[in-house]
């Protein structure tokens, strides 16, 4: 099976990380394998595969996120993925929304590792290309010594070689899915001790990384990191990851490069009907820690409803503005 560089991950975020957003990311760091939000498989099967699959060449390399525990419907949904061109096919054991506990996928399927195992199985059977599995170090009353080895153990014997373990349990009844990413203490060592004990196995980090500092520290105990909230948060601080975890020599992306390169972006996707919001609003946190913030948000916080495809470029005037009076 074709290996990825999993050295540096941004996580799988619903509402959040979808192609205009990655398309962003990405001129920030060439290197960094992205995931896309979580799409079910039905979604896949009965819905838009168009809108929903369709990505933009410039995001590779990209993971496509499935939810989903009926293997002949994730085989399906992982082949309309490779068809895509999707470079690997990562199933979501660790999302404790209700809507998805009704369905029977995400966290709750760390109760039900043999049912995991049957879709590794069958999607790997279906794609050439890798499959990965997304986890919790357990749910509930689990004790996670105990949960996350024998699942772990299980779903690496139906063929997967990749786990991103998101280092805390979910409880899935009783927190939200935001309380559920905050409340339930990380658990790194638990995380390392699997490395050391199944070192064959690919295993990343998640969960709780702010800086990247923090972020490569962590990574010499792990075959990578991924970060979620913190990249989204703070996007600029993607434009060192390929230096500082890839080697690159590179010279850094500056934010204003960034901008216009997107302004590019979003006047092509709204003359193809794209809302400027949907594109601009990952990018508020841009100048996130830089002289220029606080104008620059309340900018296009203010203008979310405008529709015109320049607003990048008046957003981009008004924090330059800012500077040179500063
Ligand atoms: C808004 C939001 C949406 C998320 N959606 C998904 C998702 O679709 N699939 C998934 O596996 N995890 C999802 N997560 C969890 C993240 O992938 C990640 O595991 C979690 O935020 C912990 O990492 P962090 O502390 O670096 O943010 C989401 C998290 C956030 C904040």
């Amino acid at each position: 099976m074709p290996h990825l560089n999993h050295t540096f991950c941004v996580a799988p975020m619903m509402d959040g990380t979808d192609r205009h957003c990655r398309y962003f990311h990405r001129l920030m760091t060439r290197h960094a394998l992205l995931y896309t939000e979580m799409v079910t498989a039905e979604a896949i099967i009965h819905g838009d595969q168009d809108h929903l699959l369709g990505f933009d060449k410039a995001e590779h390399p990209v993971a496509l996120q499935l939810g989903g525990s009926d293997p002949k419907k994730m085989a399906a949904a992982a082949r309309a993925g490779e068809a895509f061109g999707y470079d690997e096919i990562n199933m979501n054991v660790g999302c404790p929304s209700d809507r998805v506990q009704s369905g029977a996928f995400g966290a709750c399927l760390m109760k039900t590792p043999d049912l995991v195992a049957e879709c590794v199985s069958a999607m790997i059977g279906a794609v050439n290309i890798p499959v990965t599995v997304k986890c919790r170090i357990g749910v509930d009353d689990q004790d996670p010594e105990e949960s996350l080895f024998q699942f772990v153990d299980r779903v690496s014997g139906a063929g997967c070689g990749t786990f991103i373990v998101h280092a805390r349990k979910a409880w899935l009844q009783g927190l939200s899915p935001k309380e559920n990413r905050t409340v339930p203490p990380l658990d790194y060592d638990l995380v390392r001790k699997l490395k050391r004990e199944r070192p064959d196995l690919e295993i990343i980090l998640n969960g709780g990384i702010e800086t990247l500092r923090d972020a490569h520290v962590l990574s010499s105990d792990f075959d990578g990191v991924m970060l979620g909230r913190a990249a989204y948060g703070a996007p600029y601080m993607l434009s060192e990851v390929d230096e500082i975890f890839f080697g690159s020599d590179r010279p850094t992306i500056s934010r204003e490069a960034i901008v216009r390169e997107m302004s590019g972006y979003l006047q092509h996707a709204f003359e193809k009907g794209v809302r400027p919001h949907s594109v601009t609003r990952h990018m508020i946190g841009l100048y996130h820690g830089a002289p220029g913030a606080r104008r620059w948000r309340r900018f296009l916080s203010e203008n979310a409803s405008a529709s015109r495809d320049d607003v990048l470029d008046l957003a981009l005037t008004e924090v330059a503005q800012h500077q040179s009076v500063a």
